[in-house]
């Protein structure tokens, strides 16, 4: 049985003032079902642990190096990231693929060292519009998931979101048929690659655009075991009543 995840993004968004956002969801969902994870930015993580030490929350980063330690001015590694609070890092965010040149192979060596150093990763793909529009989804999404993702793997250290880019930010979602389809080819090649038992272990996210409105529909498909949330997941008022949902899912 997978334990679902309701995760949230906060990308370069939040100061010391936001963190009580994350107090006043440790409050309201002490008693949670879901996992609730937060990738602050990195600034806030170890203040943020201060609320997440009880209760259902955990902390993520949305990023890391692929080295242990060196002379890499303005990186962060993956160890520094656990001693400032983190258990999760988000790799391959199609907004680093973008801003930063990450390639597969870039999120898959991060994800070796992320793993190594005892973070569990979520690793995000999703197509363009154009890829979609040209019926090439399950292509793109198949090469990388086989670019992406390290060998050594298990349910409890690898999370995959599922973010076509075009939904990200711009309130448009795709049909719940999409989705389905998108997820269950995951998790065929899952089975392809790791065999069942491993590969029903890894838990499924959806990202772009999920909102209150939208989630408990979203939650109702199978292979959906969770959320990445991205502008949703700033404030508690929002964010609370998509946990809500996936509880009830
Ligand atoms: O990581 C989160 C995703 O990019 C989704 O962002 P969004 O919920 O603001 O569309």
């Amino acid at each position: 049985m997978r334990r679902k995840l309701a995760a949230g993004n906060w990308k370069m968004n939040g100061t010391s003032a936001d963190l009580e956002q994350i107090e006043a969801l440790a409050e309201a969902h002490a008693g949670a079902l879901s996992e609730i994870m937060i990738a602050t930015p990195d600034t806030l993580l170890h203040r943020a642990s201060a609320f997440t030490k009880t209760g259902p929350i955990t902390l993520g980063a949305q990023n890391c190096h692929h080295r242990e330690s060196g002379a890499h001015t303005g990186d962060v590694s993956a160890e520094m990231l656990i001693d400032a609070g983190a258990s999760y890092v988000i790799l391959g965010h199609s907004e680093r693929r973008a801003d930063h040149d990450e390639h597969d192979e870039d999120v898959r060596s991060k994800a070796r060292a992320a793993l190594k150093a005892g973070l569990r990763v979520i690793i995000c793909m999703g197509e363009e519009l154009e890829e979609r529009e040209a019926d090439n989804t399950l292509d793109i999404i198949g090469g990388q998931l086989a670019g992406s993702i390290p060998d050594d793997v298990s349910g409890e250290t690898l999370v995959i979101a599922y973010e076509p880019i075009w939904a990200i930010g711009t309130g448009k979602v795709p049909s719940i048929a999409q989705i389905s389809e998108v997820h269950d080819f995951i998790r065929l090649r899952l089975e392809q690659r790791f065999g069942p038992q491993i590969a029903r272990g890894i838990r499924l996210l959806y990202g772009g655009s999920v909102k209150p409105a939208n989630a408990a529909e979203i939650f109702a498909v199978q292979n959906v075991d969770g959320a990445l949330v991205g502008g949703a997941s700033l404030k508690s008022a929002d964010f609370g009543p998509i946990i809500e949902a996936l509880d009830a899912s």
